[in-house]
């Protein structure tokens, strides 16, 4: 009789989709070079924190990830699909995967606290007001808003609140990753740790994947799972702060331990 050859079941393996990876990225503005070859792979659920000296493309970085700056080179993928390719429709259709807290918060003014949050419900879906207010009062809920803020404008709130407000908008549409620039300018130590935790706690509950760019080293302490530190043009490391501070590349060992950081302080 025939040898039954063993039929050994195939284990199909899917490949892991990150939610960022970035290679070749080049970005040049006439003989300005800011990025050369730049990689960087954020994986689902980590919180990385971008740091690099004045000028080093941080903003550049991330201007060309939400697709608002084309670079000149490379490829940006977001969720497996590399967003320099992507027609104008299918960007929209990924622009509602991610959401974006920028620097100053960029509420409307004429806009009321909820009315704020749910500017994207309105853009990206078409829901009756009474239900996108139901909606804003509920994203009010999760990143910590008195629900009687909901009717003022941002003009009466607190810069911890704007902050909130913001935050609330960027979550709105249930985003799968979060980009946020310097969430904690502006804020007092005492708000700035609470919008650090406040980071962390959705970040693990919603399994959100969060790039931060910051120059607040207790935020990189808190709440990253890695670094990534941009300087001659490229990211030249992705570690986890502590292992950041051993560093040998001299701006990185100068940012940890120079006259203001924290190994220097004895933190
Ligand atoms: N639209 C543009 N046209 C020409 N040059 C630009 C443009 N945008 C940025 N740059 C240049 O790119 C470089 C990087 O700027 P970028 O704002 O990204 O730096 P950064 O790391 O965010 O700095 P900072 O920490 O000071 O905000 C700078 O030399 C800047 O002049």
């Amino acid at each position: 009789m025939a040898d039954i050859p063993d039929i050994v079941p195939e284990t199909e393996e899917k490949p892991v989709v990150h939610p960022i990876v970035i290679e070749g990225l080049r970005n040049q503005f006439g003989p300005n070079i800011v990025h050369e070859d730049l990689k960087l792979t954020v994986e689902r659920g980590k919180v990385l924190g971008v740091v690099g000296g004045s000028g080093t493309g941080k903003t550049v970085l991330l201007n060309s990830i939400l697709g608002l700056q084309k670079p000149s080179a490379g490829a940006i993928h977001l969720f497996g699909q590399d967003i320099t390719r992507l027609s104008e429709k299918k960007m929209r259709a990924m622009q509602s995967r991610f959401g974006v807290l920028f620097q100053s918060g960029a509420l409307f003014s004429a806009l009321s606290v909820v009315e704020n949050i749910c500017v994207p419900l309105t853009e990206y879906a078409r829901l009756k007001p009474a239900m996108a207010r139901e909606i804003g009062l509920m994203k009010m809920a999760l990143v910590g808003l008195p629900l009687d803020a909901a009717d003022k404008r941002p003009s009466e709130l607190s810069g911890g609140m704007i902050k909130r407000t913001a935050l609330a908008r960027a979550l709105v549409l249930d985003p799968e990753l979060l980009f946020l620039d310097e969430p904690t300018a502006g804020l007092d130590p005492i708000g700035a740790a609470a919008f650090d935790t406040l980071i962390r706690e959705l970040s693990d509950s919603l399994n959100l994947t969060v790039f931060m760019i910051t120059h607040d080293l207790d935020s990189l302490y808190a709440i990253c799972d890695e670094v990534a530190v941009l300087a001659d043009r490229q990211v030249v490391e992705t570690a986890p702060p502590k292992v950041l501070e051993q560093s040998e590349h001299p701006w990185i060992h100068e940012y940890f331990h120079g006259p203001r950081g924290r190994v220097s302080k004895g933190e």
